[in-house]
């Protein structure tokens, strides 16, 4: 049988810049497969789904927590967010290193489920920048980002828990160290 890849977790308080540090890692690591995640939450302008989310109903989501086909999932900012425990395990099995964009609490289940997981926090340069860049995406309701705001602290206080730390001050660098600790802990193919 052949080995089975690992699974890569970066997590960031929103407005960080998690997507599009995520985004441009997996453009350089074409290998690095992406779990594409399923939620509750209304799509964004430009999102697809298939490719950015799996858009679904609540009754949809809770029926797939029943049949227990999530790996991980969470309620956050009043929307659910999982990962298929399927997408994954197919994935692991073609031998492929695994990439999740997903928050702490989902983390946190991987880490108790997947003992070998990587895990990698992204972090603001400051709370005034974090603040700026959500505000500047222009894509929330001043009540969603709000919500957004209000769960920071949460998320920066388990940070100390990740396997790794990088800050996303300058873009490139972040992109360039995330890669780094990827292609450091790769077990996939291609390696
Ligand atoms: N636990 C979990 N969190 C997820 C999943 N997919 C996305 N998230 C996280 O949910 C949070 C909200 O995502 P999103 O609504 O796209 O907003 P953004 O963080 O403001 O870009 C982010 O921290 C995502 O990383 C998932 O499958 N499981
Ligand atoms: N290193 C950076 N310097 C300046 N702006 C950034 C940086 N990284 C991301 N951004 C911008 O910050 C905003 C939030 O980024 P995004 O990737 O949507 O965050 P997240 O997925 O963590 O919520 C976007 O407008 C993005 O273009």
């Amino acid at each position: 049988m052949s080995q089975k890849g690992r699974i890569f977790v970066l997590s960031a308080p929103s407005g960080t810049g998690k997507s599009t540090v995520g985004e441009r890692v997996r453009q350089r690591l074409p290998r690095l497969a992406y779990s594409v995640s399923v939620t509750t939450r209304k799509p964004r302008p430009g999102e697809e789904h298939g490719k950015d989310y799996f858009f679904v109903s609540v009754e949809d989501f809770k029926k797939r927590i029943a049949r227990g086909e999530m790996a991980e999932y969470a309620e956050v900012y009043g929307n659910y967010y999982g990962t298929s425990a399927l997408v994954l395990e197919e994935l692991m099995d073609q031998g492929k290193d695994v990439f999740l964009d997903i928050e702490i609490k989902g983390a946190a289940q991987i880490r108790k489920s997947i003992k070998d997981a990587c895990l990698i926090f992204l972090l603001p340069p400051s709370l005034e920048e974090l603040e700026k860049r959500l505000r500047s995406r222009g894509t929330e309701t001043e009540e969603e980002i709000k919500k957004r705001l209000d769960r920071v602290t949460l998320e920066m206080e388990q940070a100390p828990l990740y396997d790794y730390r990088v800050v996303n001050d300058d873009l490139e660098k972040a992109v360039e160290e995330v890669c780094e600790i990827i292609a450091k802990g790769s077990l996939g193919e291609g390696r």
